[in-house]
């Protein structure tokens, strides 16, 4: 007779470039988790940790701040053996393991080294990845983001012909797309119906096979769709190619690069939010988010930057006591004028 083979528990990665909307789509699962024990792992380019902040405290019911782990140090494909592995195995050998995993990788990081992992023999008989979801930020692809020059990429291809693309943007793009079981296309909010079907019958170019794709607007996919796949994505590793195949899970993210600038007590929100916007835009920013006091404001400012485009909102008290200054990561492509955008940053 067969013996049962013991369930694994399932996990689901989502990817998705520097502020596609990973993070909203998380808590839209958490907050729809319908009592379901789901544990989250998240990993951010960047030192503030920002997502786990959120997530922690975030006041949905059932989601305690234990079932929240942050994985802060590097990235997430480039730590597997030192972080991640002990993580995962420490969330299984919980008294109360987990029924789901989800983990939110960072916006520039490749999921293929972490699929990987789960193929490691500590893992691999008590987890499976169920599928990888892949964020799309819509208005990013429409306006060309990830686009490269073809005129460039020509001219380089003739010194290094093995050469794919001349915008590092377009090779994690390609390299979260190339991964995905499903893509959500965010932030439909944002673009017209005609871009809409431009923008998905691009993806459906670059995709190396036939790919579900879900529109959506501020995450809000139902989570019976995004969990539950079955792809068993680890065992299928052929049919998502890397442009790091090559390199055995090494890489460097040495296209981009990222500080986190402490800001002193701002005078008002607008003109904070202005400086900002001018910083994103002259020093062409990829990614900003991160906390500040605002005189007069018990509470913290958080604010979100994809671009120039940003959000707000006070979202929790700031303590009575101590230094009223915020902090605030940058991310963007390699050669970020750092000191210029400290400058701009602080008002001087
Ligand atoms: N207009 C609009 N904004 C959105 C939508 N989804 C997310 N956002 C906003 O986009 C910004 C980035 O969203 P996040 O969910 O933090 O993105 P992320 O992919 O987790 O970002 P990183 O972890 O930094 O890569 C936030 O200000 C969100 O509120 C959407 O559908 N429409």
């Amino acid at each position: 007779m067969n013996k049962a083979l013991p369930s694994r528990v399932p996990v689901t990665i989502i990817s998705g470039f520097l502020g596609a909307g990973k993070t909203t789509l998380l808590r839209h699962i958490l907050q729809n988790a319908k009592g379901h024990r789901i544990a989250v792992v998240v990993n951010e380019f960047g030192s503030l940790g920002v997502d786990g902040e959120i997530l922690r405290g975030c006041g949905i019911e059932g989601c305690r701040d234990d079932d929240v782990v942050e994985l802060v140090n590097g990235c997430l494909c480039c730590t597997v053996a030192d972080d991640f592995l002990p993580a995962m195995e420490a969330l299984l050998d919980r008294a109360d393991p987990p029924e789901h995993v989800v983990i939110e990788t960072s916006g520039l990081a490749l999921p293929k080294p972490l699929l990987k992992a789960f193929g490691w023999p500590t893992i691999r008989s008590r987890m499976t990845v169920d599928g990888v979801i892949t964020v799309v930020d819509a208005p990013a692809i429409a306006t060309g983001r990830f686009a490269d020059d073809p005129e460039a990429v020509a001219r380089q291809r003739e010194a290094d012909p093995s050469l794919d693309h001349d915008n590092p943007l377009a090779e994690v793009f390609e390299d979260q797309l190339n991964a995905a079981d499903l893509v959500v296309l965010n932030k439909t909010d944002l673009t017209d119906t005609g871009e809409l079907a431009k923008v998905e019958a691009e993806i459906r170019r670059l995709a190396p096979r036939p790919v579900q794709i879900i529109r959506a607007a501020e995450g809000r996919v139902d989570p019976a769709i995004l969990l539950g796949i079955g792809a068993e994505a680890e065992a299928d590793l052929d049919a998502r190619p890397s442009h790091h195949d090559a390199e055995e899970g090494e890489h460097e993210h040495d296209d981009f690069e990222s500080f986190v600038v402490e800001v002193p007590e701002q005078k008002d929100v607008e003109t904070f939010l202005s400086r900002l916007q001018d910083v994103a835009a002259r020093f062409d920013v990829l990614r900003m988010k991160g906390f500040a006091a605002v005189q007069g404001k018990a509470m913290r400012l958080a604010v979100q930057g994809v671009g120039t485009r940003f959000r707000y909102e006070f979202d929790r008290s700031l303590p009575a006591a101590g230094a009223r200054t915020g902090q605030i990561v940058v991310i963007g492509q390699k050669g970020l004028e750092e000191a210029a955008v400290r400058q701009a940053l602080a008002g001087v």
